[in-house]
């Protein structure tokens, strides 16, 4: 057994957690080493933060901890736990990742919708635009979240529920963040399973309540869809906009006919899809470009620098687009530092043991879950020199890449049940950032304050709340 801290009776190691578990994790896995023994009341888990580990577990030994333990409240929300993110490892599973890789991932798929997500980008900066002559401020994660939100809906639905800035999605943005800290709070139904039914901290009721607020929405959009489809067949109405062929159907069309065929799927799994694809895809990728921005605005240098870059590679008066993220090798260079220090999952998405397993030389047993501390590893002295200084140029004629290969940088996971979304996130981080960078200019009085929220995902405590000037004497995006 590997060294871990001293437990208490019956709790383990539970008040060891903190507000901040992946900062307290991190303090004590100094002491205690990268493989740490660690117990959640009656749960047993490991925390590991180190690269070397961390690769066992990916790579060499991916199948056996290829499942995820699921929360109480995780397992409200989605539904019965049966979504693509909470599914055991296994036949449904596969069937789930394998649709949502052709209709949504796909490289081709991706770039069918290209057009679209520009479109949507072009919004975001055209209502900036509109901020900044005014003189207003703008709330960065809020104005990301909104564009995600567009993108992730037109990706699985073709059509809107949420129109940008209308209450309806600015209360999504709250739901979203509501089930993020939910689904991240320590629960004791959670943690002893004899109290399972008491619910004492209310958090299964609270998880209730929320997804029954989701459900609405989300039978609208089946309601709508199962009209078009009854109505004009799976042809998709939008693909000018969309980009899709005029075939094609969208994902919620194809999840709902194989649910007809009886493909295994039920209503409830389509609605957990849904219910992953708007949590897993909006708040994560709005949560990162805005820490790349507060770590940018407390680096001015570091800035120009990027968009020195930005106007020699795209020009004054032209917009930025996907393919010119290739061209911007110090912007990507900034995404990988931002992602390294400010991880949207800083203990990834637990995974689960199924059988025995030696790692390092040390035994995990069975039904041991396992979290992998990547915002720890992210700053680990012996695998970054200066590791608390954000210094993009660390990055700069390296080959080391955020994909699930490098294990020093993990912030999207490895192996089977890596992050499916990465190919979208990479892209929009890219594009709405260099956005912002090439077409406004960003200042704020002082230094921005850096302080992390308790969550599943890192959230900064307090939002960025920046006036922009428009920096090119053009407005391309009006
Ligand atoms: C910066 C943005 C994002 C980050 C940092 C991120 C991070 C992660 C991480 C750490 C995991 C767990 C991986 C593992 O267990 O190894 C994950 C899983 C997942 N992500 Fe993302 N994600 C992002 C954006 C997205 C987007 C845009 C989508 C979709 C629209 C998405 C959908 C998913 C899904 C469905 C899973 C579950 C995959 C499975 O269990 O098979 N994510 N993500």
């Amino acid at each position: 057994q590997a060294p871990s801290p001293p437990k208490w009776p019956i709790i383990g190691h539970l008040h060891l957690l903190g507000k901040l578990p992946h900062q307290s994790l991190a303090a004590l896995s100094l002491t205690y080493g990268p493989i740490m023994p660690f117990k959640l009341g009656m749960r047993k888990a490991v925390v590991i933060s180190s690269p070397h580990p961390a690769k066992q577990i990916f790579k060499t030994h991916d199948r056996k901890f290829s499942s995820r333990p699921v929360p109480l409240a995780a397992k409200t929300l989605s539904y019965g736990g049966n979504s693509l993110v909470w599914a055991a490892y296994g036949h449904h599973w596969r069937l789930l990742r394998r649709l949502s890789f052709t209709e949504l991932f796909s490289t081709k798929r991706l770039n069918s919708m290209e057009k679209f997500r520009k479109a949507e980008v072009s919004k975001t900066m055209a209502s900036i635009y509109e901020e900044s002559i005014k003189g207003n401020s703008v709330n960065i994660g809020s104005t990301v979240f909104s564009t995600m939100l567009g993108i992730v809906e037109n990706m699985v639905c073709g059509n809107y529920v949420f129109k940008k800035g209308d209450e309806l999605a600015t209360e999504l943005k709250g739901m979203v963040r509501d089930v993020l800290k939910l689904s991240g709070e320590p629960n004791a139904s959670d943690f002893f399973p004899f109290l399972r039914g008491l619910d004492l901290q209310g958090v299964e009721r609270r998880a209730q309540k929320l997804r029954e607020r989701f459900d609405g929405i989300f039978s609208e959009m089946i309601e709508r869809r199962l009209k078009d489809m009854r109505e004009k067949g799976m042809v998709n109405e939008r693909d000018e906009e969309s980009g899709r062929g005029i075939k094609e159907s969208d994902f919620l069309g194809v999840l709902l006919e194989l649910m007809d065929h009886n493909e295994g799927l039920q209503m409830e799994h389509v609605k957990g899809m849904l219910m992953d694809m708007f949590i897993a895809g909006t708040d994560t990728t709005s949560a990162t470009v805005e820490w790349a921005m507060a770590e940018l605005l407390n680096h001015p240098y570091v800035m120009e620098e990027a968009r020195d870059e930005l106007r020699r590679v795209i020009g004054k008066d032209k917009m930025m687009e996907e393919s010119h993220i290739p061209d911007v090798p110090f912007l990507q260079a900034i995404v990988k530092e931002v992602l390294r220090l400010h991880p949207a999952a800083p203990l990834l998405i637990p995974r689960l043991c199924d059988s025995d397993c030696q790692i390092d030389g040390h035994i995990i047993e069975k039904n041991t879950e396992v979290l992998v501390n990547v915002w720890a590893i992210g700053r680990d002295p012996k695998v970054w020199s200066d590791p608390l200084k954000f210094d993009p140029s660390r990055f700069v004629g390296t080959n080391l890449e955020f994909k699930g290969n490098d294990y020093e940088l993990l912030p999207f996971g490895a192996g089977r049940r890596i992050c499916i979304g990465m190919p979208l996130a990479s892209s929009m981080v890219h594009l709405v950032l260099g956005s912002l960078l090439h077409y406004f200019n960003w200042k704020v009085e002082g230094e921005v304050d850096m302080t992390e929220e308790f969550g599943i995902t890192l959230q900064k405590a307090l939002p960025l709340v920046v006036v922009a000037t428009p920096s090119l004497p053009l407005n391309p995006y009006l």
